[in-house]
């Protein structure tokens, strides 16, 4: 079990502080590389972030960004991961970066998936930033209790790429990264926010079953210690 808290006063200096700190890791992989990835969850608590990381200068024309998951919706949907990226992260200094989508135009989730995972291999791995959020269910990305491939999602085995999902808690189908992808991430965080969160995550870092918390999976098997950014 492994995670480090950073803890701040409200939402907009966590806001800042992990922009801060995402914006140095993304730079010095430019530095070093030539290039840096990141890849981002969608819902409601990540936007004064992305607002945040946008005006970090960087070189962001050699910044891959792709998201952690998504839900089989059109990017004009108001339901749409993509879409909140586009409107929150991909403007001021940001508007540059290479933005690789997870939603493809198809005429089946699975198509999309798989369109997914050929665009998304074309980043190098492991990503050097991965920002997670969680439901209050103790899902994170879409690997949701009860999901119909969540063990597939959750096997170190399955390969890095884009799988379906779907869940009685998840709405529409959904696109996501496989553990795979993420657990390896050079800097991994979970971003929440309010006291419910909280203490949700104080449950999956009790015993129990990864099935019933899927967030537990990383709690317990991410190469690096989880870095949890909260903010009440
Ligand atoms: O379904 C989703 O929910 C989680 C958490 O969303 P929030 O609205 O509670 O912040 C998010 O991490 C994930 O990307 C999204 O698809």
């Amino acid at each position: 079990m492994s995670a480090i808290l950073h803890r701040y006063d409200n939402g907009e200096m966590l806001a800042e502080a992990l922009a801060d700190a995402v914006g140095a890791r993304l730079g010095a992989a430019v530095n070093s590389r030539g290039g840096a990835s990141i890849a981002v969850s969608g819902g409601s608590t990540p936007k004064a972030f992305f607002q945040a990381l946008s005006k970090r200068k960087l070189d962001w024309a050699k910044v891959s960004v792709t998201l952690v998951d998504e839900r089989f919706v059109p990017p004009e949907s108001d339901r749409s991961n993509h879409g909140l990226v586009a409107a929150n992260l991909l403007k001021n200094w940001a508007v540059e970066a290479r933005f690789v989508p997870l939603y493809h135009n198809s005429s089946s989730a699975e198509e999309a998936a798989a369109k997914a995972s050929a665009a998304t291999a074309d980043i190098n791995a492991p990503f050097d930033v991965v920002v997670l959020g969680m439901g209050t269910d103790g899902h994170t990305a879409s690997f949701f209790p009860g999901g119909t491939r969540l063990e597939e999602a959750l096997d170190p085995a399955t390969p890095r790429g884009v799988i379906t999902m779907e869940a009685d808690g998840a709405g529409e189908t959904r696109l996501t990264l496989t553990f795979s992808s993420l657990q390896d991430a050079g800097y991994l965080v979970l971003h929440i926010e309010g006291d419910a969160k909280k203490e949700v995550l104080a449950r999956a870092e009790m015993p129990g079953e990864e099935a019933e918390m899927p967030i537990r999976a990383v709690l317990r098997r991410a190469a690096s210690p989880l870095q949890v950014y909260w903010a009440p």
